[in-house]
């Protein structure tokens, strides 16, 4: 089957959980990377963007946006939705989360310095006191390795995620949270994610003042 084709801007922000969660399925996909208004007038045009917004996903012969429905789409695919809907509606819950934290971080990105200080610094409070401690105690009631059930499921990969991206902002993130800690040594070995990490592979880096720019240009913002 063809390989899925992604495109996005060059950078993190929506795309990047995307990346992660085909990385860690070890799926192949290409990646048209938006730098040009004229290119996202040519998706608009030829009908691609549902509500005129990426991520765009083709894949299976469909065109798919909405970051959330392409998550739940390629978790599904993958096997990695839990064995039934209860488990599934537990991943989608963890997931969600991660990707409410991880959006604070995005947004960030796009404010002027002083109040992206300020951002930054109550997302690694709301980390602190909100989400790490959530997942620490469903580690620790659960006692497995893994989020929900007893194997490895799209909530871990979104968790891990959020996990580093925080610790980007905060080393020293995890400093009690000793379950997380051992969470994300123990998923970061599993082979396919190992191998994302390394450098040079498909992982974004943190969004910088360039990709700010070719945002606002294409979007004209
Ligand atoms: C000031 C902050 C602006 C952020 C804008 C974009 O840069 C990224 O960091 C976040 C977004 S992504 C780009 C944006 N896409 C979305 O907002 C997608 C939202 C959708 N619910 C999803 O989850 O996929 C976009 O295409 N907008 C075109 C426009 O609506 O006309």
């Amino acid at each position: 089957a063809a390989k899925p084709k992604l495109c996005y801007f060059r950078g993190r922000c929506r795309m990047e959980s995307i990346h992660w969660l085909l990385a860690a399925a070890g799926v192949e996909f290409e990646e048209e990377f938006l730098e040009t208004r004229e290119q996202y007038e040519k998706l608009q045009k030829d009908g691609h963007l549902l509500f005129g917004q990426v991520p765009l996903v083709e894949i299976d012969g469909m065109v798919l946006t909405q970051t959330r429905a392409i998550l739940s789409y390629l978790a599904a695919k993958y096997n990695l939705r839990g064995k039934d809907l209860k488990e599934a509606v537990r991943i989608d819950m963890y997931a969600d989360g991660t990707l409410d934290l991880m959006m604070m971080i995005a947004q960030a990105a796009f404010k002027p310095p002083e109040e992206k200080e300020e951002d930054l610094a109550l997302v690694v409070q709301k980390a602190k006191t909100r989400y790490f401690p959530v997942f620490e105690k469903i580690l620790k009631d659960h006692g497995e390795d893994f989020l929900v059930g007893n194997t490895f499921s799209w909530a871990d990969i979104q968790l891990l995620e959020a996990i580093l991206m925080v610790e980007e902002l905060n080393a020293s993130v995890l400093s009690d949270f000793p379950l997380l800690k051992a969470f994300k040594t123990r998923i970061s070995n599993m082979s396919t994610i190992k191998k994302f990490l390394q450098p040079g592979r498909q992982r974004q880096p943190p969004p910088d003042g360039r990709y700010v720019e070719v945002v606002r240009n294409v979007l004209q913002l």
